[in-house]
């Protein structure tokens, strides 16, 4: 009888948290991406080069690409669409130059796709370094937040009217396990990718009433172009920090990127550390999915503790550069 009894009051304790812990928002269903138009900035190289790739072959979806290397864009279309041309557009533009060339540019690709509104806007170009905060010139530091953060926050208020007029949408912001934890040599490139978070928690709360879904994605070190630059002047102690991460390669960040898009999930990370990342900095972000509540709910104190034995290191590890350096003056 007892047993019973119990059982029932766990039952209605369980389904009342449920109903608390219910998700805020939910796509209505997983978004087909064929024929709709996509934008991705950045799209002629690493990353970007590979979310248009599978998006144009694997998803038959039409695709604009912004960039401002005109060279680099005819290559591009080239590789990726030698003989359909009608599905790619790549643009020249610099997304952290003027916001009306921005909206020019946005306006000019849903005219070529046959005036076709923005469906997804893949916010991924930007630029990196690693460098300490003395070496980092104010200049660098405008630049930095010039395009990692206002390009993304020009091109989304360029495809929002798109959205609208759909009813719906996705916007994609590419940051970086280096926007969830800051790390020796990249006080202003952590800075812009952790302002994106705040944007993306932000906006998904603005938008969620008009079916347009908002995901933040938080790869660790990626094989790309870009990361082979950063590489030559890297200093050691952000080289032997990223290492714990290890190197994904692009084809598998942008799979996930898609996916994740597709079912408008608010962020998508990477591996392990990349789940372990998530709880410890879920904060108070939305949740698509009550499982994911519960198991952010019952990792976040591990994380911390795991973060925690970590940082011990990763402060070795910059200390001991620091005696060397000392040691050698
Ligand atoms: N690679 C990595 O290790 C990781 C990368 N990321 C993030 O992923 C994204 C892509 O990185 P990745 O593929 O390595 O980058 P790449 O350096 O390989 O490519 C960057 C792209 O952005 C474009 N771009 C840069 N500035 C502008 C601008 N002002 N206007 C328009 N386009 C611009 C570049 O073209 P052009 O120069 O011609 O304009 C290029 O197409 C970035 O947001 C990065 O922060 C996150 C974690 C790890
Ligand atoms: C809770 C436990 C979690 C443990 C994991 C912690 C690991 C920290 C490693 C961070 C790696 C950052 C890579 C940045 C890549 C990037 O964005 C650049 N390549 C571009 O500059």
């Amino acid at each position: 009888m007892w047993l019973i009894i119990c059982a029932v009051i766990i039952i209605l304790i369980l389904l009342v948290l449920f109903y608390l812990l219910r998700p805020m928002y939910r796509p209505t269903c997983l978004l087909n991406l064929r024929d709709i138009h996509v934008v991705i900035t950045g799209g002629s190289s690493g990353i970007g080069k590979e979310l248009a790739r599978q998006l144009l072959n694997e998803h038959q979806a039409r695709v604009t690409i912004l960039a401002r290397n005109q060279k680099r864009l005819d290559e591009c279309q080239q590789e990726l669409a030698p003989d359909n041309h009608e599905r790619l557009l790549c643009l020249s533009v610099d997304i952290s130059g003027s916001y009306s060339n921005v909206q020019k540019a946005i306006e000019q690709a849903c005219q070529y796709h046959g005036n076709r509104p923005v469906s997804i806007l893949i916010n991924n170009a930007a630029v990196f370094f690693a460098k300490t905060f003395d070496e980092t010139t104010a200049d660098e530091f405008e630049q930095m937040v010039r395009i990692n953060y206002l390009g993304a926050v020009f091109c989304t208020k360029a495809c929002l009217s798109s959205m609208h007029q759909l009813g719906s949408g996705r916007i994609v912001l590419i940051s970086s396990q280096a926007g969830q934890i800051g790390i020796y040599g990249y006080t202003s490139y952590c800075s812009t990718k952790f302002a994106l978070k705040g944007l993306a928690e932000s906006l998904q709360m603005e938008l969620a009433r008009d079916n347009i879904y908002v995901t933040v994605v938080y790869p660790p070190d990626t094989d790309t172009p870009g990361l082979a630059e950063e590489n030559k002047t890297k200093p050691i102690e952000t080289q032997l920090i990223n290492e714990t991460s290890g190197v994904a390669s692009a084809e598998e960040v942008a799979r996930k990127i898609i996916k994740s898009t597709q079912r408008g999930s608010f962020s998508c990370w990477y591996g392990i550390n990349g789940f372990l990342l998530d709880c410890l900095t879920s904060g108070a972000q939305p949740i698509t999915n009550t499982l994911e509540l519960i198991s952010q709910c019952l990792t976040v104190g591990l994380a911390r503790l795991i973060i925690v034995g970590l940082l011990n290191t990763f402060y070795t590890i910059t200390r001991k550069r620091n005696s060397n350096k000392n040691k050698t003056n």
